[in-house]
């Protein structure tokens, strides 16, 4: 697959008038179908498609503008040093042409020789003096260009990063939003590289204003035909670049779904499978195939590419020609002198140079500006995503939540919703368990009380308050949370309890407090340096912990968060029967001390301490009471309930006596 940084260059693209590469096998088999974009929200891929050069230069000053915003709001000062020393710089090619000229007109004109040596070393001097300051201005906007360009990045990344960390839940799991999240964070680096470009097209144009005039006072057919040069390669640059970008938006999701296997095959995760199950040679050949579909494209562009730089080597080789033909047949019919001749062919020389620089520096700019489009269609979507601020305050202490008539659906086609007007009361200070086989909802219900998602119909109540009108940040602060695939931090031991409330400065203190609330003091005392080993196999030093220890762990980091409501789902799946008691102990322990246990588990015989039993099935309520009530009275509680306890009907053997 082509690593990121060839994003654009090396991957694909959909050309209506070329044929695609098929769909590989592996789409089929892996991903259920070919992993392309061929429209939806890329319309704005479309319109780049339609975009000529006109438009292209209609679109210039905005461009330029953005990027003086972006570096502006980076590092002013150097903003401009980098301004200041091109557009001077420019300026000093304006003059050192005009010295060429005086040089030439006095070489050339009549006169002694030594006399029209004389005359010329004023302009030989000025060149020489213009030459040193525009190195000089050169070394100024290298070293602020150089300053600028990774800020800008920086600041634009970090604006990325904190979008991607504030939208709901729902956004990240939107795959149009997921998809504008992979290709925005290619702006960034498209701003920085944003910075050298709009740098080299204000120099260029400065230059070729300086060359045009010079041209326009020589004679005025020269400016046409210095157009007329510079058009193909304009039009050629222009040409390839749309493909690049077209390429880049169809193909993003099969390039990711690359990378995607080849990160399976080297990640501490999968490699007991691969090698146990052989599953190295199969994602092997499927990441080959793959690679292969993209190669296939790259082909098909790099021919396309080949054929449009020859239509554009001709029409500038044609160009050329009549151009000098145009200056022999005047200076052969009398219309021009032999030294303003001379001029004229380094002014076109310096021109046709300039202008397609500038062609080749605003097309680049330009398609930079599309990536950094990208990010800033990121930016406004993120904005209607985010998470909102403020909102109602929850009471200080309410007496319950209630959910009332609650039914959610996740995005997609499935046949039923995953919660189906719920209605059910939590009350606070006490154990309350959910209960329920597999896909019945208890998960989802779990996150709609924590805030990540919002119910599609129905309300959510803190007493009297509705928690879609609650500060949600508020909301957060009062819950804490062992999800069932919790997130097993890269970092260390400590990291991986605070980080349950990272805003509070961190202390020995509270998080031993934490370990032995969950009761992974343990855990701890077998780690080769504690609390500060790191829990990443694969960085040196790294370790791995087993997953009743992790969960242990994740309990720990739950405790530490000190939430009002404590929700865990599953807490126990991943404990010995030892460890198990004790983790119940310990929640029990935190119901204790008024803390509300939201607990999730297929255990019933840990459910017996629960105040109270919500059971689920397919979304729907369908018993709730004391653990005894519902026993008692033979619905599907007891049903699983009796399932589990028959397992266990087997009598250990006494031990014989001595
Ligand atoms: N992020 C998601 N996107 C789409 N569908 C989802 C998502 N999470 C869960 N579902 C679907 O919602 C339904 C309820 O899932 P949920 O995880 O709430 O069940 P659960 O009772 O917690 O199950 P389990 O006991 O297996 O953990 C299931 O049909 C599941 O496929």
């Amino acid at each position: 697959m082509p690593p990121s940084s060839d994003r654009g260059r090396s991957t694909v693209g959909k050309q209506p008038d070329a044929e695609q590469p098929g769909v590989s096998e592996s789409e089929r088999l892996l991903f259920g179908g070919p992993l392309r974009y061929d429209g939806g929200w890329n319309s704005h891929s479309e319109a780049f498609l339609e975009l000529g050069f006109r438009a292209m230069v209609g679109r210039l000053p905005s461009l330029l503008s953005g990027s003086l915003r972006l570096a502006w709001q980076a590092d002013r000062q150097a903003a401009r040093i980098v301004l200041v020393a091109e557009v001077c710089r420019g300026l000093t090619q304006a003059v050192s042409l005009l010295a060429v000229n005086s040089v030439l007109g006095r070489l050339i004109g009549a006169g002694a020789l030594e006399d029209r040596l004389r005359g010329a070393v004023p302009a030989l001097v000025t060149m020489a003096v213009v030459m040193f300051v525009g190195a000089l201005l050169r070394a100024a906007s290298t070293y602020a260009t150089g300053r600028l360009e990774p800020k800008v990045e920086r600041v634009a990344t970090e604006r990325y990063l904190e979008q991607a960390a504030t939208v709901e839940l729902a956004a990240i799991e939107d795959h149009a939003f997921h998809k504008l999240l992979d290709t925005a964070q290619y702006g960034a680096a498209s701003a920085r590289r944003m910075i050298s470009f709009a740098t080299r097209v204000v120099n260029a144009m400065i230059s070729l204003v300086a060359a045009a005039g010079v041209l326009t006072v020589l004679h005025p057919a020269l400016l046409p035909l210095l157009v007329t040069m510079t058009i193909p390669s304009g039009w050629g640059a222009l040409t390839i670049a749309r493909r690049q970008y077209a390429s880049f938006h169809t193909w993003v999701q099969h390039v990711r779904a690359g990378r995607l296997l080849g990160a399976l095959l080297i990640e501490p995760e999968s490699a007991p499978e691969i090698r146990v199950h052989g599953v190295g040679p199969f994602l092997l050949r499927h990441y080959r195939a793959m690679a292969e579909t993209a190669e296939a494209e790259q082909a098909r562009l790099a021919r396309l590419a080949a054929r449009t730089g020859l239509i554009a080597a001709a029409w500038t080789g044609l160009a050329t020609v009549a151009t000098y033909a145009t200056l022999g047949g005047l200076l052969l019919g009398g219309a021009m002198a032999l030294s303003v001749a001379g001029t004229a062919v380094i002014a076109v020389r310096t021109g046709s140079q300039s202008l397609n620089t500038l062609v080749v520096e605003m097309n680049a700019l330009h398609e930079e500006a599309l990536f950094v489009g990208d990010l800033q269609r990121l930016y406004e979507e993120a904005s209607k995503w985010a998470i909102p601020a403020g909102g109602t305050a929850l009471p200080d202490d309410p007496r319950e939540i209630r959910f009332e008539n609650v039914t959610f659906g996740y995005p997609g086609d499935s046949a039923r919703p995953a919660l189906d007007e719920v209605t059910l009361t939590l009350p606070l200070g006490k154990i309350v368990a959910l209960v329920g086989e597999n896909g019945s909802g208890k998960t989802t219900l779990v996150k709609l009380l924590a805030g990540l998602y919002a119910p599609d119909r129905g309300r959510i109540l803190w007493d009297d308050v509705d928690a879609a009108h609650a500060d949600r940040r508020l909301l957060a602060e009062r819950v804490a949370m062992v999800a069932q695939d919790f997130k097993r931090w890269p970092f260390t031991a400590r990291v991986n309890v605070a980080v349950g409330r990272s805003s509070v400065p961190l202390t020995d203190e509270r998080v031993s407090g934490a370990v032995t609330e969950a009761g992974a003091g343990d855990v701890l005392a077998d780690l080769p340096r504690g609390l500060d080993t790191l829990l990443a196999r694969n960085f040196s030093g790294g370790h791995e912990l087993s997953g009743g220890q992790w969960q242990r762990l994740g309990i720990a980091r739950a405790a530490y968060r000190r939430g009002h409501i404590l929700i865990v789902d599953e807490p126990t799946a991943a404990l010995d029967a030892r460890a198990e008691l004790e983790v119940f102990e310990k929640i029990r322990a935190l119901a204790g001390t008024g803390q509300t246990v939201i607990l999730i588990t297929h255990r019933l015989a840990s459910v017996r301490h629960a105040d109270l039993v919500h059971v689920l099935e397919q979304g729907r309520l369908v018993e709730s009471g004391t653990p005894d009530e519902l026993l008692a009275s033979g619905g599907v509680y007891a049903e699983l309930y009796s399932l589990q306890a028959e397992q266990f009907t087997a009598t250990v053997p006494a031990k014989e006596a001595g």
